[in-house]
């Protein structure tokens, strides 16, 4: 019977544009978000983070859930313009509230908060001057995470500055998918560049400031294996793990950008200006954790895709979820044990992994996601081998505690332990919450 360490930290996620609405109120500047859901086409059921859960209202019943459920620590994420309007300049004091507010009822439930700096909803005034492209975004992001550094000084156990810098830079840029709905490659390759040197400012601020707690960043990982032994498919799937992981791995823990990813992109005709060696000391400054999310892993062999010469493959054998995700729980064994050999992080959390599902009430109104019950077991399972053979994993954190709004698909992907109804913004804890409750009390997977 697999039983996780006494200390180890079990946990809940969730992130500021996706949960809490109010997106116009009280004071709060506009953000990327707001303004790529507005824009008809771009969210597949049309609908908008406007609402969402409506937690900015609703967050004292959602911390009462949370101390239900009995979570050592949540994460959440800081909305950037709910506290700098225009992202710099101004502070708004009730945004600033607002978080005080949330912290302030987490200590009571004896509940540690993990905070995620930016969660991709970026102030619109500074993606009006050129967002992440451009090096004032990176200056703002530094006065912003100083600032909530001194204002949280003592009340947060870890610290993110970023989560997923390869979605912002890929999907928001190059993709299009997310916001700012961006395709173009070289700008997603400088966006890459600015969000690595815009963390490294963070965590120097972070030590200059001698904040309480750890700091890190989370990176979406995912092993990529090839479709077949060919030669050309073992390359197709080198040249993925570069595009995909090694490409802010190893920058973090390096100092430098993959070098046959480089030189793949310079053939390809985007040449990326070299990282000066004060930029490289900046990007790799020690951090105190890795946070890694986890979900899927990737099968690719040769293509004629554009940039990467790549086609994904789907293994017919293998169940998936409702965003048509493989599930896979040997790749969060398999990339944590790569990760800790590979680039020996001083500590790894799992800051998020969960599933999508079409939950819908029963008769009864009850939600018995017993998927979700048996995804979560299996990747738990996966997990503690990893620690078994002395990974340096201190945590694991649930996406999600509730539905919530799931970016390009909107209100229609449901990955949370409680389910939402969105036309009475009830909450419906689902069987999984419960399984969970029992896995967080006991530290044991069964
Ligand atoms: O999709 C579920 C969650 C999102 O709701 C979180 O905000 C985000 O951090 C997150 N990342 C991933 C995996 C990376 C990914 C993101 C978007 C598209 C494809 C893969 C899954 N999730």
């Amino acid at each position: 019977m697999p039983y996780f360490p006494e200390d180890f930290i079990f946990g809940v996620a969730t992130a500021s544009y996706q949960i809490e609405g109010a997106w116009n109120e009280d004071g709060k500047g506009e953000s990327i978000w707001d303004r790529f859901a507005h824009t008809p086409g771009n969210i597949q059921d049309g609908t908008t983070g406007d609402v969402a859960c409506d937690h900015y209202h609703r967050f004292e019943e959602d911390v009462a859930l949370l101390k239900e459920l009995g979570v050592d620590a949540y994460r959440f994420s800081i909305s950037w313009p709910r506290i700098f309007p225009e992202g710099r300049g101004r502070v708004n004091e009730k945004g600033l509230d607002f978080y005080r507010s949330l912290t302030g009822k987490l200590q009571e439930a004896g509940i540690k908060p993990v905070v995620t700096l930016y969660h991709w909803d970026l102030p619109q005034k500074l993606q009006d001057k050129g967002g992440w492209e451009s090096q004032e975004t990176v200056e703002a992001f530094a006065e912003y995470a100083r600032f909530l550094f001194q204002s949280f000084a003592k009340e947060v156990f870890l610290w993110i500055t970023h989560n997923e810098p390869w979605v912002v830079s890929f999907v928001g840029h190059y993709e299009g998918r997310h916001a700012p709905g961006k395709r173009d490659f070289k700008s997603a390759l400088q966006v890459s560049r600015n969000l690595l040197l815009s963390h490294g400012l963070a965590v120097q601020a972070f030590r200059e400031e001698k904040t309480l707690g750890s700091i890190g960043i989370t990176l979406n990982l995912t092993p990529v294996h090839p479709f077949s032994d060919s030669e050309e498919d073992i390359l197709a799937a080198k040249r993925c793990d570069g595009y995909f992981n090694r490409w802010f791995l190893d920058p973090l823990f390096k100092g430098e950008f993959p070098e046959d990813m480089l030189l793949w992109y310079e053939k390809k005709g985007f040449a990326l200006p070299q990282l000066s060696e004060e930029e490289k000391s900046l990007i790799a400054q020690p951090i105190d954790f890795l946070g890694i999310n986890y979900y899927f892993r990737r099968v690719v062999g040769k293509g004629e895709g554009a940039i990467f010469e790549v086609e994904f493959f789907n293994p017919p054998q293998s169940e998936y979820t409702d965003m048509g995700w493989e599930i896979y729980p040997e790749g969060l064994y398999e990339i944590v044990k790569r990760v800790s050999e590979e680039y020996q992080p001083e500590d790894i959390y799992i800051t998020e992994n969960g599933i999508a599902l079409p939950d819908q009430p029963d008769s009864k109104g009850r939600i018995n996601d017993q998927k979700r019950i048996d995804y979560l077991r299996s990747h738990l399972l996966a997990l503690h081998r990893a620690v078994d053979e002395g990974c340096p994993v201190s945590g694991y954190f649930v996406w999600s505690l509730m539905d919530n709004f799931e970016w390009g698909f909107g209100l229609s992907k449901r990955f949370g332990l409680v389910y939402v109804d969105y036309t009475t913004l009830q909450r419906i804890k689902k069987a999984s919450f419960y399984w969970y409750q029992k896995v967080v009390k006991s530290k044991r997977v069964d």
